[in-house]
């Protein structure tokens, strides 16, 4: 047990990208803060980089990291998910006192964030479980924080979270989300809208590149005039600058150069089995977890290029015209991206009844995250006005857009099959489109088999109950 009198208003332990640069974003706002790494070599090298920029306690032991802080203490753990996280927690939590506050700011996974806040909670310890997201730049500048855990504990950080977290029209983005695995559980769904965004950036960039044969430089262009319209994102803004990167060695565009296979470190993955578990079809997003799979399955990609692709058709004519059109096929299928995000968010908030407002999210995702875009002031207002949205896509705002867009989104579909480029995240998200607004569907038909083959039942249009024909005797109809 520590007698502690030290004077950090909070620790960072874990100074690796986010941490260092959280640590400096609690340092110049004024906040005296306490750092530790498990390697003293992060420690000595972020005093001795940025030393003079606040007021930093480094402490080389747990003990004297600990030592350092204010009662109750306050600890921000920013290291790697899963083991690494557990094995900090529990040094901690072994000699923290009552009353004091663990905060993860990783991307855990949500069902341990449960876990451990449960485990926490019985040794009197707050734990709270907050994802964070912004990068190397929004650690530093602001990012934006989705804290979890108890109330009271947000009584007691909120002021300081608030304080370094992105401001958008003098609002923090930066709230309580509810208790705790809620705020990570937010924080894997962003992650899962920021590689459905992604990848239909990607399927855009790949529509100009292959099927209009236009060159990267103008490509990356395109991106720049679409961030001064609806499109305006963080996350378009960057594709205009990585199209816009000269490779050094060769002169030739970087994207160029770069290896088509990309990586993930599993927050997208865990979206979709979340989705999955709670039968929410998130399939903008599988689609996008998938496609990076299918990228980094280099080797059978490598022995599938002696495929045929069949009768392909030549690129469209009027290229200004089909870009125009790629524009409005992104912005809706990045409205389906969201509605179903969001919707995964209603489900996860109803089964561990965290009671989270989505209009509260879609406020403090405006500024600081990878996410960040003009279109999250559209889906505030959304929620704002009917806060039990069926979906995002029957809020009149996006319904209007995308009704207004889908003729150019068919378009760009049925282009891109024609000319044999791949655009899994836009044609699904089409296709979600018309399955959400059909009339019938043939799910109609699969109740049908199910009960032919394994008499599992269906339901009547004309009468309530629950039925089963005799399909290997006389066919009549049973009411079971
Ligand atoms: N990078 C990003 O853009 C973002 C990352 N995150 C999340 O934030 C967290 C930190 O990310 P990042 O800064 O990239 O760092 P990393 O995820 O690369 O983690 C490195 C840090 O973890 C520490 N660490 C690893 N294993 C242990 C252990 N067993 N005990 C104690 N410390 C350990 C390392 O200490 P040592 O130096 O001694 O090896 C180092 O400080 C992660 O959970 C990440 O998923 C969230 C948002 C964005
Ligand atoms: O949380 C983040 C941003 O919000 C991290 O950058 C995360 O690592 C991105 O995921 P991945 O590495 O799987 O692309």
């Amino acid at each position: 047990m520590n007698d502690s009198t030290g004077r950090a208003h909070i620790g960072v332990t874990g100074l690796a990208v986010m941490g260092s640069n959280i640590a400096r974003n609690f340092a110049r706002r004024g906040h005296t803060v306490a750092v530790h790494n498990r390697s003293r070599a992060k420690t000595d090298a972020l005093i001795d980089t940025y030393g003079h920029e606040g007021d930093f306690v480094p402490a080389g032991t747990i003990e004297e990291f600990l030592d350092a802080l204010q009662t109750p203490r306050r600890v921000l753990v920013m290291v790697q998910a899963g083991a690494a996280t557990d094995a900090v927690i529990n040094e901690l939590a072994d000699n923290m006192d009552a009353g004091d506050i663990i905060i993860d700011g990783g991307n855990s996974l949500y069902t341990d964030t449960i876990r451990r806040e449960a485990a926490m909670r019985e040794r009197g310890l707050h734990f709270v479980g907050a994802g964070i997201s912004g990068g190397e730049e929004g650690a530093l500048n602001g990012p934006s924080i989705m804290p979890g855990g108890p109330a009271e504990s947000y009584r007691h950080l909120g002021p300081l979270l608030e304080s370094i977290s992105a401001h958008v029209d003098g609002e923090p983005c930066c709230t309580h989300v509810g208790p705790d695995g809620s705020g990570h559980f937010v924080k894997m769904v962003h992650n899962g809208i920021e590689y459905a965004d992604m990848q239909l950036i990607g399927e855009a960039f790949d529509l100009m590149r292959t099927a209009l044969g236009m060159p990267i430089a103008e490509i990356g262009e395109v991106f720049r005039q679409w961030n001064s319209g609806d499109l305006e994102s963080y996350l378009v803004e960057i594709t205009a600058e990585v199209l816009g990167q000269v490779d050094t060695r060769t002169g030739r565009p970087l994207v160029e150069m770069i290896v088509d296979s990309a990586g993930q470190k599993g927050t997208g993955r865990w979206t979709v089995k979340s989705a999955l578990d709670l039968g929410v079809p998130t399939t903008g997003i599988a689609e996008a977890v998938f496609a990076r799979a299918l990228s980094s399955a280099t080797d059978q990609r490598e022995r599938a290029r002696e495929l045929q692709g069949g009768a392909t058709t030549a690129a469209p004519v009027d290229t200004a015209e089909f870009i125009a059109a790629i524009n409005e096929a992104l912005y809706a299928s990045k409205v389906v991206a969201y509605a179903q995000g969001f919707d995964q968010i209603v489900a996860g908030s109803r089964e561990y009844g965290w009671d989270i407002a989505p209009g509260d999210l879609a406020t403090i995702w405006r500024g600081g995250c990878i996410i960040r875009a003009t279109f999250l002031d559209r889906i505030k207002e959304a929620y704002a006005e009917d806060p039990d949205l069926p979906s995002l896509l029957l809020a009149p705002y996006f319904r209007a857009a995308v009704e207004d867009a889908v003729d150019s989104w068919r378009r760009v579909v049925s282009t891109a099959t024609l000319t044999g480029v791949p655009v899994p995240a836009f044609s699904s998200s089409l296709s979600y489109y018309d399955a959400l607004r059909a009339e019938r569907l043939p799910a109609a038909l699969t109740q049908g088999l199910r009960d032919y083959f394994g008499a599992h039942t269906y339901r009547r249009v004309d009468m309530e109950g629950d039925f089963h024909t005799l399909w290997g005797g006389d066919r009549s109809e049973q009411r079971v």
